[in-house]
């Protein structure tokens, strides 16, 4: 951990708390891995049946019993389903998705708008009365929508709070709207969203990789995006189900061709069975953590997943 990670302008006892947290959550590597387990709020129940999607997922307790037996930094989804499973899965580090909205009404028909559900005062009741580990919060932002302006307001009064109770901001950022239209893969916006994640002071800033003229994800485009993060560092969503081995080389060449620190995955876990996910979990944690390479963390993967 370098000294840029923790944000100046927190009282002494709070930024060792916020160290500690730090450690926690990039396993001491300065790498995230996340599991993301928000969708079921932002694509219902789509992402949790059908299809090749393993029986498993129908139950959201599926996503804590992965958290809890995974090798995860961080397990984010909000917090409200953390405070019916919380008590189970005492020794997962929780990140609580703040903000969330579902995926019926089509960007094509409204700008996206995603407001907070709790405030930071709830938040830090809650991290007192439940006793359990929460090292951050997470909030979605969409530049280009009509309604950014309230989503930056919210985001930047939560980045600020979270850190002076010693919890680490991470922020999603998806260019989304009718001024975005069909760009929100593009690697130059992306790399603006990037940047604005860093001027709302968030630890990471988490975006989906960017796609070259063809449609195809190019780890090096991903350059631009972490240089304009600066000391804000990115990572990727993982996106729809793809092969395991596809998606490992693809988070590899993020990692060490596009300069990402980590990954913050979820279809591409929770739709796995038990036994699969957490295997996955443990290849991608050889990469993200371990620095290990492709080859070493596909024979992690053991027979098909
Ligand atoms: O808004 P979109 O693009 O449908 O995706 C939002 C979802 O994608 C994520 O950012 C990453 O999830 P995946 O790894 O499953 O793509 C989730 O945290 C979030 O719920």
């Amino acid at each position: 951990m370098n000294g840029h990670n923790t944000p100046i302008g927190i009282p002494a006892e709070i930024r060792r708390r916020f160290a500690e947290n730090y450690r926690l959550a990039t396993q001491d590597k300065d790498r995230l891995f996340l599991m993301a387990g928000d969708q079921k709020v932002e694509h219902l129940n789509d992402d949790f049946v059908g299809g090749r999607v393993a029986t498993d997922d129908a139950d959201p307790e599926h996503l804590f019993h992965i958290a809890s037996e995974a090798p995860v930094g961080c397990f984010a989804t909000q917090l409200g389903l953390i405070s019916r499973y919380g008590m189970d899965y005492k020794d997962i580090p929780y990140l609580i998705k703040l903000n969330s909205k579902t995926h019926l009404v089509r960007s094509e028909q409204r700008d996206p708008l995603s407001l907070q559900w709790q405030t930071m005062e709830q938040v830090a009741d809650f991290v007192r009365y439940s006793g359990l580990r929460v090292v951050g919060v997470g909030y979605t932002i969409y530049p280009g929508s009509e309604y950014e302006a309230a989503m930056l307001t919210e985001a930047s009064q939560m980045i600020f709070a979270a850190h002076q109770l010693g919890l680490l901001a991470v922020i999603w950022a998806y260019p989304r709207g009718k001024a975005v239209g069909t760009r929100e893969q593009d690697a130059h916006l992306i790399a603006g969203a990037a940047g604005l994640g860093a001027c709302l002071g968030a630890d990471f800033v988490k975006v989906n990789p960017p796609l070259n003229a063809q449609g195809e994800m190019e780890a090096k485009l991903l350059g631009e995006a972490v240089a304009a993060a600066g000391r804000t560092q990115v990572i990727c969503a993982g996106g729809k189900e793809t092969s395991a081995e596809d998606f490992l080389q693809r988070l590899h060449d993020q990692i060490h061709t596009g300069g990402t620190a980590g990954c913050a995955t979820g279809r591409n876990v929770h739709q796995r069975s038990q036994q699969e996910a957490v295997r996955f979990c443990q290849a991608i944690h050889a990469i993200v953590v371990d620095n290990k390479g492709v080859d070493d963390a596909v024979k992690m993967l053991g027979s098909k997943t």
